[in-house]
C-alpha cells in the first residue's frame, strides 16, 4: 500500500502558503474583546502540544504577557489556571480532528468558570469546534494517519499568526520569512531523502536521542514525538542544556543521536555538545543552520525569526517515513486500529 506520509508532506508548501495568504480571512472570527488578554493558557495533546509549545516560545517575550501551555490532564485535575476565574484569561484549546476529550472536557472547565476560549482545529463540525466561544478553522485537509505532518505545521502557523493578532503585532514581515522558509521545503525533503538513502544502518537504532534548545526544543520534541511512533522504539528528547546534565552519559559507541544547531543563545553549548559527541558515536545527525552539508550534517536556510522551525521539523518528518520503510513498515498503516476510542482519549 502507498505510504499517505509522503503525500502530506509534500502537501504542506500549498498548505502553509494558503494560509498565509488567508490569514485575515481565517483570523476574522477573532473577537476585539480577546485582544491584548493578560494571560493566555494554551493545551493540546501530542503533535498539538509540541505546536503551542513551539508558538510559545517564539512570541511570549516578544507580546510580553505570560503564555501557560499545559497538558489538558494536569490543566483539569491539578492546575488552579482554569479554576480560578479571572477577567483577563483566554484559554486556546488546539486539536487537529476537534475530538480529544481532554481538551474537550477543559472547554466545559473554562466556560463553568466565565474564561473565554478559542479553538484552532481542522474540523468546524467537531465537537471542541462547537463547544468553543470561537472557533478558527484551520484549512490543512484530511491526514487520516496517526503520525501528522501537515497538521502540526498548520497548527504552528496558524496559532503564530493568531497570536500576532491578539497582540496587535504586524504580521508582515514573519509572513515574508514564512514564504522563503516554504520554497526551501522541497529541497529540504530532498536532502533529508539522500541523507536517509546514505544512511540506511539508522533503520536498525534500537533507541534514539534528539536535542535541540530554544524555539527548536520543541522542535526537536516533534521530532522525537514522530520518530517513536513509526518506528516504535524509544527516543529520548531533553531541552540541550538539561541533556548535558545527566542524559549525555548515554552517548556510547553506536547510539544515535540527532543535535539541531542554530543561532542563538545556545549555540556554543551546542557546539560543545556536538564536538562531545562526534568523539563517542559516529552515528550522529547535525542539522545545521550554518555548517556546510556533509555526511553527517543536513544544511537548512538560516530564517532568525523562526529559529528555520518548519525546516528542521520536515527533516524529522521524511526520516519517520523513510526509516520505517526500510524496515517493511508503513508508518500511515494504522497499528492499533480503534486504541484512542477505546482507551478513552478520542471522542469516535
Ligand atoms: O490534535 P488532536 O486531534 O487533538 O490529537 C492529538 C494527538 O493525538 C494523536 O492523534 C494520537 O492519538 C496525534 O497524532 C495527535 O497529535
Amino acid at each position: 500500500m502507498e505510504n499517505k506520509m509522503w503525500t502530506y508532506i509534500d502537501e504542506q508548501k500549498d498548505v502553509l502558503t494558503n494560509i498565509l495568504n488567508q490569514e485575515e480571512k481565517i483570523l476574522s472570527s477573532l473577537p476585539d474583546a480577546f485582544i491584548n488578554k493578560k494571560e493566555i493558557i494554551i493545551t493540546a495533546s501530542g503533535s498539538s502540544l509540541n505546536a503551542a509549545m513551539l508558538v510559545k516560545t517564539m512570541l511570549e517575550k516578544e507580546i510580553g504577557c505570560l503564555i501557560q501551555v499545559e497538558t489538558p490532564f494536569q490543566l483539569r485535575y491539578y492546575s488552579p489556571l482554569l479554576h480560578l476565574p479571572h477577567k483577563h484569561k483566554l484559554l486556546i484549546v488546539l486539536s487537529q480532528t476537534g475530538k480529544s476529550i481532554g481538551t474537550l472536557e477543559c472547554l466545559q472547565i473554562a466556560k463553568n468558570n466565565y474564561i473565554p476560549t478559542i479553538a484552532i482545529t481542522a474540523d468546524n463540525k467537531s465537537p471542541i469546534a462547537i463547544q468553543a466561544d470561537t472557533h478558527i478553522n484551520m484549512p490543512c485537509g484530511k491526514e487520516p494517519v496517526g503520525p501528522k505532518t501537515k497538521g502540526f505545521t498548520a497548527t504552528v502557523l496558524t496559532l503564530h499568526l493568531m497570536i500576532m493578532k491578539l497582540f496587535q503585532l504586524s504580521s508582515q514581515s514573519i509572513i515574508k520569512e514564512y514564504h522563503q522558509s516554504i520554497n526551501e521545503l522541497p529541497q529540504n525533503i530532498q536532502h533529508a531523502k539522500k541523507w536517509c538513502e546514505e544512511h540506511n544502518e539508522w533503520a536498525k537504532a534500537k533507541a534514539m536521542s534528539i536535542v535541540g534548545f530554544g524555539i527548536n526544543y520543541p522542535t526537536a520534541r516533534e521530532g522525537t514525538l514522530k520518530i517513536l511512533e513509526t518506528m516504535q522504539i524509544p527516543v529520548m528528547n531533553f531541552d540541550m542544556e538539561e541533556f548535558m546534565h545527566g542524559p549525555h552519559r548515554t552517548i556510547v559507541n553506536h547510539s544515535y543521536l540527532i543535535m539541531v544547531e542554530t543561532k542563538g543563545a545556545g549555540e556554543v553549548l551546542m557546539k560543545n555538545l556536538i564536538h562531545f559527541a562526534k568523539s563517542k558515536t559516529e552515528n550522529h545527525l547535525i542539522i545545521s543552520t550554518f555548517q556546510e552539508a556533509n555526511q553527517q550534517t543536513i544544511h537548512i536556510g538560516e530564517y532568525p525569526m523562526t529559529s528555520s522551525w518548519l525546516n528542521i521539523v520536515v527533516i524529522f518528518q521524511v526520516i519517520c517515513t523513510y526509516l520505517p520503510e526500510i524496515n517493511g513498515m508503513n508508518s500511515s498503516d494504522p497499528i492499533y486500529g480503534d486504541f484512542a476510542t477505546t482507551v478513552g482519549t478520542r471522542i469516535a
